[in-house]
C-alpha cells in the first residue's frame, strides 16, 4: 500500500515537516520516518488533537509512550512518505539539559525556604521584645 503513496525516496529536513502541522495537512516524524496523517486523523483512536500537537518535531517518544499495538504499528506504512534527514533533528531529547532548569528552580526555592526558616522565628521574638517593651513603659 505504502508504495501508492508516492515520494518514498524521498529524504525530508525537519523544517519541511514542521509545515505540515494542521488538520488539514498533519505530517508525523516516528523512529526517523515521516508519515503524512492527514486522512488517518479522523480514524485514530487516540483523537486527532495528539496527532497535531505531536507535529513538528520527533514524534517518537510520543507514539512509544502510547504504547501502540502491532496492529496500530503496521498501519504506519500506510501513511509513510519518505525519510528524514536525521542532521536536522535531535532524535533522543536531552534529559541532562531539561532537567538542568528545574534543578536550578528547586535550589532556589530550597533557598528561600532556609531563609524564611531564620528569619520568621528572628521575627516573632522580635516582635515578642517590642510588644514587651512597650507594655513595660506604658
Ligand atoms: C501514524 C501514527 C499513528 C498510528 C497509526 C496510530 C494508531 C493507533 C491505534 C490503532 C490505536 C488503538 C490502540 C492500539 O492499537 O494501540 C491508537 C491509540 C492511541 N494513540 Fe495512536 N497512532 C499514531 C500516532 C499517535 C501519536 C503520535 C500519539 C500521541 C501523541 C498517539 C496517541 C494515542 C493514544 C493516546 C491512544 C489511546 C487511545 C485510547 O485508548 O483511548 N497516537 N493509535
Amino acid at each position: 500500500m505504502g508504495s501508492t503513496d508516492g515520494g518514498n525516496g524521498a529524504v525530508f529536513t525537519l523544517a519541511d515537516v514542521s509545515k505540515h502541522n494542521t488538520r488539514e495537512d498533519c505530517w508525523l516524524l516516528i523512529n526517523d520516518k515521516v508519515y503524512d496523517v492527514t486522512k488517518f486523523l479522523d480514524d485514530h483512536p487516540g483523537g486527532d488533537e495528539v496527532l497535531v500537537t505531536a507535529t513538528g518535531k520527533d514524534a517518537t517518544n510520543d507514539f512509544e509512550d502510547v504504547g501502540h499495538s502491532t496492529t496500530a504499528r503496521a498501519m504506519l506504512d500506510e501513511y509513510f512518505v519518505g525519510n528524514i534527514n536525521t542532521s536536522t533533528v535531535s532524535l533522543k531529547p536531552n534529559y541532562a539539559a531539561l532537567k538542568q532548569p528545574q534543578d536550578n528552580q528547586e535550589k532556589g526555592s530550597d533557598l528561600l525556604i532556609k531563609l524564611l526558616q531564620f528569619l520568621v522565628p528572628l521575627a516573632i521574638l522580635g516582635l515578642a521584645f517590642a510588644v514587651r517593651f512597650y507594655t513595660k513603659s506604658a
